[in-house]
């Protein structure tokens, strides 16, 4: 079994490597991986933190060591509101652990539960819609701490930023779904374009940039070098989704490059992880899908969409914010027109 930590930059006494994070870890981290590798090592204060940075090494913690991998590493300010008692993704994978994503798998997100219900979303996204239309003025896509909306904002920030997409995705909406019509989910699967442009948006945009952190539960081997039992785990999904050797042109917004590939973001291909993989892989994702496909269909389908303040395309602030969901730093102001 190897011996050698993953290389890493210098750490310094007490801070290890602290500093070099700065605010916008996800990036800081990218731009390290350049130098040290898709798998690199570093010490945030006392806790050994090993990075993953490239869609190969992804593959190895997600899926061909998940279960050494599968704890979380459960973050201080979390434990000391107890919330690791309850939350779902910070309790050990133990009975009650199995039972809540038995119960997630069985009963909350099956096809079966999630078409029963669809009515209920439905007659949200009306009232969405018609939500919008007295407002037919400024929405504001409030930033909220939610990866769903935060992923929205993202998707209609990057239709504004690049006029051709939407007018592409109308075209799309108004073949196959027909002027007038509302969309329904059932829809979905007939609308290729829509569901590049959700999965281009994840691949920029992915709102938990670095996944949740997982911990190792015993010394692991990992691409020759030893990840020691107890060392904190981040994938850096943000990182993986813009990296030049795995996509082509990777920081532009181009849809197309879903249109003729079999890439999902549902854990199976590993350039493209928004919602991690494995055993602790996104419970929420069919309804997460579902509902996006929705918004953002109806949003194109029944407005025409334009910047506010006159802002043209090329010049919309597209700066990130990092926090729990990696939001927009600057709100997005859209106008919407009924069409
Ligand atoms: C765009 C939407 C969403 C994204 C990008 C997202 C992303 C993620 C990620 C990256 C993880 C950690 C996965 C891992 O460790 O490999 C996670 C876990 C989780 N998500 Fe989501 N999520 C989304 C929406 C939702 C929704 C709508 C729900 C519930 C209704 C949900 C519930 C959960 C739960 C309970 C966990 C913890 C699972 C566990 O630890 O076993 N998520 N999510």
């Amino acid at each position: 079994t190897p011996s050698k930590l993953p290389p890493g930059p210098a750490q310094l006494p007490i801070i290890g490597n602290l500093h070099n994070l700065g605010d916008q870890p996800h990036k800081s981290l990218a731009d390290l991986a350049k130098i040290h590798g898709p798998l690199m090592s570093l010490k945030l204060g006392q806790v050994t933190t090993i990075v993953a940075s490239s869609p190969a090494v992804a593959k190895e913690i997600l899926q061909k060591h998940d279960q050494v991998l599968c704890n979380r590493q459960v973050l201080l300010a979390i434990q000391a509101r107890d919330h690791h008692q309850f939350g779902m993704p910070w309790l050990p994978v133990e009975s009650r652990w199995r039972n809540l994503r038995k119960v997630c798998n069985s009963y909350i997100f099956t096809t079966q539960k999630l078409d029963s219900n669809q009515e209920l979303r439905r007659r949200k996204i009306e009232e969405l819609m018609v939500f919008v239309v007295p407002v037919a003025y400024q929405v504001l896509f409030v930033a909220g701490t939610d990866t769903t909306s935060s992923t929205l904002e993202w998707a209609m920030a990057e239709l504004l930023r690049n006029p051709y997409v939407l007018v592409k995705a109308k075209e799309e909406l108004e073949q196959i779904i027909g002027k007038g019509n509302p969309l329904q989910e059932s829809d979905i699967h007939k609308l290729p374009y829509l569901q590049s442009i959700i999965k281009e948006t994840f691949r920029l945009h992915p709102p938990v940039p670095l996944l949740l952190p997982r911990k190792a539960g015993a010394e692991v081997a990992i691409c020759g070098f030893a990840v020691p039992k107890g060392a904190q785990i981040l994938v850096n999904a943000w990182a993986i989704g813009r990296d030049p050797s795995t996509w082509d042109a990777p920081n532009s917004f181009v849809p197309e490059r879903f249109m003729e590939s079999s890439v999902d973001v549902k854990g199976n291909n590993f350039e493209l992880i928004p919602f991690g993989g494995g055993r602790r892989i996104c419970p929420g994702l069919p309804l997460a899908l579902r509902m996006l496909h929705m918004m953002l269909g109806s949003l194109v389908h029944w407005f025409d969409w334009k910047l506010a303040d006159e802002i043209v395309p090329e010049k919309l602030d597209m700066e990130e914010k990092f926090g729990l969901t990696l939001q927009k730093a600057k709100p997005l102001l859209a106008i919407p027109t009924p069409r």
